[in-house]
């Protein structure tokens, strides 16, 4: 099937259709109960600086719409429907009650590294983080000018990696290259940082193509280091053909990209391999879908990637969902979403101009799920 514009069609009936507003919520009710908010971030992630974000109360409590800017309409619409899941729908009953986490460390210089996992504990104690998340190969900036040794390349990734390991001698370590190598540039970097002892890569090269082939090229150099997709699921034309590739031994899967909860277990069903549960970068409102979600998987054998709150230096809502001795809470039911708190609400309320681009993609998204 073909992608048109951002539209990736997914029409698969393995899959539950996207949730349609009609009969559930008019465009001028979801207009007057969504604001848009804009949270800043200690270290800058994915490029980002200020995280933006629309929270909207439904009637079963706060739900989040959040895709990122540059994504347009028909991508934005799989991020609505999991919004109208969260807060129209209710979540599915969940089968466990705690989720263990993974600190997620952004593209940063070594020397940063202790004080960014310091943040993913709510006591300082390092010794309860059992998961790490690091991201290496961060694309190099276009101004040469801007290009940071401590950062950007193998010898910084090194650094950062084994700067980690150097803290957490017991920790799960993976890596996530957001599909920025080529296999060749995977297959050294990969087995350079394999020094560390890694659980997983996530994503290192685009495309099924060359995860395939970097699968098969590690194997073939001994390096024993299984592959995680994430791009090449939740940016997919067909979010199966990771399997029939043999593209990778674990799928990443996030609430929103993928259209909500309901449908995000049934790409995991379909796929048949082991899950991660990841954030979108998303408030502790949002984050809570990906709890429930983690929450309502069948097995569960990894550290998940839901611990971003702590990236921001400010949540709207007062109970921020930091990991606990390395541990979230799964919500019991709707009313265990943490709930914004009004003066954060408008302490961090986007000013008018960029409130309108937000209620503009919103009302785009709608239309496309209205159909
Ligand atoms: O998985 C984690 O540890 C944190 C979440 C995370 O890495 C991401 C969140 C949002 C956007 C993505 O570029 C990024 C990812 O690639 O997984
Ligand atoms: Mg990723």
């Amino acid at each position: 099937m073909k992608t048109v514009g951002d539209h990736t069609p997914w029409s698969d009936d393995r899959l539950p259709d996207l949730i349609s507003p009609v009969g559930l919520v008019s465009r001028e009710e979801l207009h007057r109960v969504a604001v848009a908010v804009g949270l800043p971030m200690r270290t800058r992630f994915r490029g980002l600086t200020v995280r933006e974000a629309m929270l909207i109360k439904g009637p079963r409590g706060w739900a989040e719409f959040s895709p990122f800017a540059e994504y347009g309409p028909v991508e934005s619409s799989r991020w609505l429907s999991a919004t109208l899941e969260a807060g129209w729908l209710g979540f599915p009953t969940p089968r466990r009650s705690t989720v263990l986490v993974n600190a997620t460390v952004p593209a940063i210089a070594a020397e940063q590294v202790e004080t960014v996992l310091r943040s993913f504990t709510t006591d300082g104690d390092l010794s309860s983080l059992s998961a790490v998340k690091i991201k290496i190969a961060e694309k190099l900036p276009a101004d040469p000018a801007q290009l940071d040794r401590h950062i950007h390349g193998v010898q910084a990734d090194y650094e950062r990696v084994m700067r980690v390991r150097e803290l957490l001698p017991e920790a799960q370590i993976k890596v996530d290259a957001n599909q920025a190598l080529t296999v060749d540039e995977a297959v050294h970097l990969l087995g350079v940082l394999q020094e560390a002892g890694l659980e997983y890569a996530e994503q290192p090269v685009p495309g099924l193509t060359a995860m395939a082939e970097l699968r098969s090229r590690l194997a073939r150099n001994g390096i024993d280091l299984p592959l995680a997709a994430d791009e090449s699921i939740r940016k997919a034309e067909d979010p199966f053909a990771v399997v029939a590739t043999e593209a990778a031994d674990i799928a990443v899967v996030k609430v929103q990209p993928l259209g909500g909860i309901r449908r995000a277990l049934a790409v995991v069903e379909a796929t048949g391999l082991q899950a991660v549960v990841s954030s979108a970068l998303d408030t502790s409102v949002g984050m809570s879908a990906g709890l429930a979600l983690a929450g309502a998987l069948p097995e569960l054998h990894y550290a998940c990637g839901l611990g971003t709150v702590a990236l921001f230096s400010e949540d709207v809502c007062s109970r921020r969902l930091i990991p606990e001795h390395g541990e979230l809470t799964v919500p019991a039911s709707h009313s265990e979403v943490p709930e914004p708190d009004p003066d954060k609400l408008a302490r961090f309320r986007l000013p008018e101009d960029r409130q309108q681009v937000w209620h503009q993609r919103l009302e785009e998204a709608y239309s496309v799920l209205a159909g």
